[in-house]
């Protein structure tokens, strides 16, 4: 179980996330939706020691961990893919796979299976490579290292429709086996179709934390959260 407690983050000395609490189960695929600009990237950053935190505590499994950059986190088992997706350019696709890969672990799921251009490119350096295929090396690395928990910035960003809900299946998939998983994503199409959980955010807090089951039969807060705001 991930938890974060009190967080309140921002840069320099704007606040952009304010006093958020979230918790994120094993096994739990949660997806954080909200506005341009209402500080889901903010959130996630603050996890990962990206961003200036003036309050906030992080625990895994009731182990606090400190608010590091990915790089460290990943000792813990929990990755990170940014939404410019993390990748070392000038190194090969194969590289970045293996930076990414835990030696103690392997993720249910084949990451070559799932995108097999990573497979048929193996030796193209990722730097050449399209917006949604850095997607899909950013989402494997991802899936790789992310042995307790997963977060991920603008999941469907770039993938083509059929791409972004067989790479959500997958994280379903690695959920099963008790991983956490958190995104961030634009619609509520795919959380609805796949989440456990979808969490709302306008101007840097909470303001709704629902099951995706009640959601399906009472989309309102959605439509408020995404219209309105
Ligand atoms: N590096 C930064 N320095 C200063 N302000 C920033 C920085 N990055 C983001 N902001 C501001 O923080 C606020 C929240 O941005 P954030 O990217 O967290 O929102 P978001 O909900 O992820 O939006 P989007 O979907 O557009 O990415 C915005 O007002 C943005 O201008």
């Amino acid at each position: 179980m991930l938890k974060l407690e009190n967080m309140t983050a921002g840069y320099g000395k704007t606040r952009i996330v304010d006093d958020v609490d979230l918790e994120i189960p094993a096994g739990e695929v949660v997806a954080l939706l909200g506005r341009n600009g209402m500080g889901k990237t903010t959130l996630l950053r603050s996890m990962f020691g990206l961003c200036d935190v003036f309050a906030g505590r992080l625990t895994m499994d009731g182990t606090p961990l400190p608010l590091e950059r990915p790089e460290r986190l990943a000792q813990h088992g929990l990755s990170f893919m940014p939404d410019h997706r993390g990748v070392f350019p000038s190194l090969s696709i194969e590289e970045n796979l293996r930076l990414a890969q835990r030696r103690s672990y392997t993720p249910p799921v084949d990451v070559f299976a799932l995108f097999p251009l990573l497979r048929d490119r193996s030796r193209q350096l990722a730097g050449v490579l399209s917006g949604g295929q850095k997607q899909q090396l950013g989402l494997a690395r991802a899936m790789l290292a992310g042995e307790r928990l997963i977060v991920v910035d603008e999941f469907s960003q770039g993938l083509q429709p059929s791409l972004a809900k067989a790479a959500l299946e997958a994280l379903r998939r690695i959920a099963d086996t008790g991983v956490s998983v958190l995104l961030v994503e634009q619609g509520p199409q795919l959380p609805l179709a796949y989440a456990d959980r979808i969490i709302g955010m306008v101007k840097g807090r909470v303001v709704f934390d629902e099951e995706v089951p009640r959601l399906r039969v009472n989309p309102e807060p959605l439509t408020n959260l995404l219209v309105v705001g």
